[in-house]
């Protein structure tokens, strides 16, 4: 089988750009290692903002039916110390909205999976190999031995991108770990726990830790631990008892997040790619998403992902006969985007886990507004 445009991974770079390609009469496959839509939970909110992720939305023709699925606004935070002192209390105006509003993740996958045409995803399918063929095409390999061919081979293949291999041998670094819980119905059953994480996110700073804690539309909530890199076995951090051992020493209402959790702990490791990664071009190929720019999750990640799938489907819409100039350009527009942005998100990642880090958040979500000047 030939196809055009064939797009590896479809997390929300992958689709996104399926679906604008859809929007300008081109149409791609996308192919997923997953077994299905509903095999793998896409948990949690995400912050979309305005200059990309909601602009890729308006560019796919699903900005209307975004703002219906938004939550008013994320913006109640607390910020802890490991003794429970309130760091910082934020609390948006009454009746306010964030203008960041945050979406439910699994609601914007469904979102832009029901607005592609049905054949459009094949699940089941894991890209282990692309080869080039001698007309500029590529010749794809998935697990199992199913093979087809493209004419243009996009790699949205997520962190560990089997089709950056083609492009690039950066190696990840390694920045920290992070560990998932979960605690259902909160309100019903632990009452104790949801005043003291309130109606939005609450982060507990320790040194080189953070036992974070958010709400989730569902009524549950999700806790997060992240810990900077320790070289570490990820079986380390498995159990409760053992998690339980990190957090020795703070106090016992913020570590009853960790006792109370239903779930296993699900440890995994938070990689990067070194800042300013590029590649020369190849014909026929190109990445978007963490494919392209692993950083640390920060909050640019997935806006970025579809920032680049907006952008990648713009010039091959505008440039149908030479796809090749098409890619050159979303290349270049996306090195020159994404480097700051990379070295703005290690920074915030280093600030979070660092030994100071309980009083540098505190100054950086207190500090005085910036003043304006008139010209
Ligand atoms: C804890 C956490 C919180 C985050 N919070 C935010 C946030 O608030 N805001 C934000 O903007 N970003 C956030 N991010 C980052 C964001 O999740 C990613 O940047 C984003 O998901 C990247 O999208 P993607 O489509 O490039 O890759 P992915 O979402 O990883 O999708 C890749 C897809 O490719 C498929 N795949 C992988 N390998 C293959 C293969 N060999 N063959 C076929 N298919 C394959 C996978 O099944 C998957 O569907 C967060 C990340 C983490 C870890």
């Amino acid at each position: 089988m030939r196809t055009r445009i064939a797009i590896a991974g479809g997390g929300l770079g992958g689709l996104t750009l399926a679906r604008i390609l859809h929007q300008h009469g081109i149409e791609t496959v996308v192919y997923d290692r997953e077994a299905s839509r509903s095999a793998r939970p896409q948990g949690g909110a995400l912050d979309l903002h305005p200059e990309s992720g909601q602009l890729a939305l308006a560019q796919a023709g699903l900005a209307g039916r975004f703002r219906s699925e938004a939550r008013p606004d994320g913006e109640e935070h607390r910020i802890l110390d490991p003794t429970g002192r309130m760091l910082v209390h934020h609390e948006p105006e009454p009746g306010s909205f964030s203008g960041r509003p945050e979406i439910d993740r699994s609601a914007l996958r469904d979102l832009l999976l029901d607005s592609l045409p049905g054949d459009t995803v094949v699940w089941g399918h894991r890209l282990v190999a692309a080869t080039p063929r001698p007309d500029g095409g590529w010749d794809l390999t998935f697990h199992g031995g199913h093979r087809v061919s493209c004419d243009t081979l996009i790699g949205a293949d997520g962190a560990r991108s089997v089709v950056r291999s083609l492009l690039t041998d950066v190696q990840l670094f390694y920045v920290a770990t992070l560990v998932e819980l979960t605690i259902d119905d909160v309100e019903r059953r632990h009452p104790d726990l949801a005043e003291l994480v309130g109606p939005g996110n609450m982060w507990c700073v320790g040194v080189n830790q953070i036992l974070a804690a958010q709400r989730l539309g569902d009524g549950s909530l999700r806790v997060g631990i992240s810990l900077r890199a320790e070289g570490r076995p990820l079986d380390t951090y498995r159990s409760k008892r053992a998690l339980l051992n990190v957090f020795a020493g703070w106090d016992p209402r913020l570590t009853a997040l960790i006792e109370a959790a239903e779930s296993a702990p699900t440890p995994r490791l938070i990689e990067t790619m070194p800042i300013g990664t590029r590649w020369t071009g190849r014909p026929g190929v190109t990445l978007i998403g963490d494919a392209a720019h692993l950083m640390p999750p920060v909050g640019e990640g997935a806006n970025q992902a579809m920032l680049d799938a907006a952008e990648l489907a713009s010039q091959l819409a505008a440039n149908t006969a030479d796809p090749n100039s098409a890619i050159r350009a979303y290349e270049e527009s996306m090195f020159s985007r994404i480097h700051p942005i990379a070295e703005m998100s290690a920074r915030v990642q280093a600030m979070m886990l660092s030994p100071t880090a309980a009083e540098d958040i505190a100054r950086f979500f207190t500090r005085p507004a910036e003043p304006v000047h008139a010209d």
